[in-house]
């Protein structure tokens, strides 16, 4: 039985939840999703202070000044952001202040220096100032109780630096999803490493590691195993208590050293089946152990395991960080070459997409085979051809999958 696209989808989907929250220090949020609503426990500013280095004045005392009749006022005090004197400031008299100083008692307004002689003593005032000129008020930006984030919220630069202007030294927390991949296949070598007749370098693993690294995940690559028997179930165990989920890749389809179709189908909570599309065809998901932890195992073509992780892995690890598991962007774009497809399978064709004049067009690059790695760096999408067709001819219109850049 020939399984669609979205039912596999669903599928994993349903062998995943979004990882417990915890409370996670502010130098370890990055990344993180926030689990609950963050109010402020105070106001910001939280206390009026000065915009401008200047003079704190009463404005009523400077409403008379002018370029070429300034007032001047005695310099009663000097205050520096961080001064925790009480000040005040008495009719007739001014307090030189600098920028995020707290505003002394009595003073409503500043003046910039620009508009004075700067004097240390006495200073003259060039220039009127309002009631409230340059002075930035309690709660002005954020009044205690305030929301100012929400849950979902994904923890970027702002969002820390907002939780550190609170006050905040850790929020509640989905940290990000701990991915450990495993590639299996006894031809593996790790690169860098001397190789002989009928190996290849291991790139899978280091592949679908970046890749999980750029869904937001944590991405760990465990040494990959090779066919001998029982390989596969030990390394699982081994790294089951530090995965929140496991991607293999190799031994799916059917060879007579499948080994991880093989072992795990002994597992009844474990599926293995053929989706409708390509490349991509073998899948396996499930669960394994006590804390039932998803694992995904992913076929070993390079181009497949890359494809199918866009594809399908990539919304269950959204749904685990605690976002909407939402499939990569699409547009719709103008193929510049006709694309083929094999017959009830959907085509995922390796294309440049380029915004022209009069719209999107996607030039699919010409090795399109599952072991073609070579052309992979060279795409920035995936343009579909659909189940029920075999071609699609030059010129033609179709979705384009537009694949995630760090
Ligand atoms: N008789 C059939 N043969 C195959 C079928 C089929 O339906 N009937 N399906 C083909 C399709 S489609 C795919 S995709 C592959 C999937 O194979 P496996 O998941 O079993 O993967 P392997 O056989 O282990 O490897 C396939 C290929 O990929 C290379 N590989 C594997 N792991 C890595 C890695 N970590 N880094 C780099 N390259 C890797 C491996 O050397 C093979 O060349 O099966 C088809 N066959
Ligand atoms: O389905 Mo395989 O992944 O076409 O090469």
């Amino acid at each position: 039985m020939v399984k669609s696209v979205e039912q596999h989808i669903a599928d994993i989907l349903g062998v995943v939840r979004p990882v417990a929250p915890i409370e996670l220090d502010l130098q370890r949020v990055h990344g993180a999703v926030l689990a609950e609503d963050v109010h402020s426990t105070v106001s910001l500013p939280r206390f009026d202070n000065s915009a401008m280095d200047g003079y704190a004045v009463r404005s009523a005392d400077v409403a008379a000044a002018r370029e070429d009749a300034p007032v001047r006022l005695p310099v009663a005090a000097d205050i520096a952001a961080g001064d925790s004197a009480v000040h005040t400031v008495l009719s007739g008299h001014c307090a030189r202040i600098m920028t995020g100083a707290p505003m002394p008692s009595g003073a409503d307004a500043v003046v910039p220096v620009e508009w004075t002689d700067g004097g240390q003593a006495e200073v003259a005032i060039h220039r009127p100032a309002a009631a409230g000129n340059a002075v930035r008020p309690e709660g002005g930006d954020v009044l205690k109780g305030d929301l100012v984030l929400r849950e979902g919220a994904r923890i970027g630069a702002a969002e820390i630096g907002v939780l550190a202007a609170i006050g905040r030294r850790s929020a509640p927390v989905r940290p990000k999803p701990r991915v450990v991949v495993l590639a299996t296949g006894e031809e593996l070598v790790e690169p860098g490493e001397p190789i002989g007749p009928g190996q290849i370098w291991e790139s899978n693993g280091y592949m679908l590691t970046a890749a999980a690294v750029d869904a937001g995940c944590a991405g760990y690559r465990h040494a990959f195993v090779g066919d001998e028997p029982g390989a596969v179930m030990a390394a699982l165990e081994d790294v089951l208590v530090q995965a929140d989920i496991v991607i293999t890749t190799g031994g799916v389809s059917m060879g007579a050293y499948d080994v991880v179709k093989e072992e795990l189908s002994r597992l009844d909570t474990m599926r293995f089946e053929k989706v409708a599309m390509e490349p991509g065809k073998p899948q396996g998901y499930g669960t394994v152990g006590e804390d039932a932890t998803p694992v995904i195992t992913l076929p070993g073509n390079p181009v497949s395991a890359f494809v199918s992780f866009q594809i399908l892995v990539r919304p269950a690890l959204q749904r685990m960080r605690g976002l909407p598991p939402e499939p990569l962007p699409a547009v719709r774009a103008r193929l510049t070459e006709s694309v083929a497809s094999p017959p009830g399978r959907r085509s995922y064709r390796r294309v440049v997409l380029d915004q022209v004049q009069g719209g999107a067009v996607a030039t699919p690059v010409a090795r399109q085979a599952s072991h073609q790695l070579g052309a992979l760096a060279e795409i920035n999408a995936l343009a579909v051809v659909p189940e029920e067709l075999t071609e699609l001819p030059a010129g033609a219109e179709t979705e384009v999958v537009l694949l995630p850049r760090p």
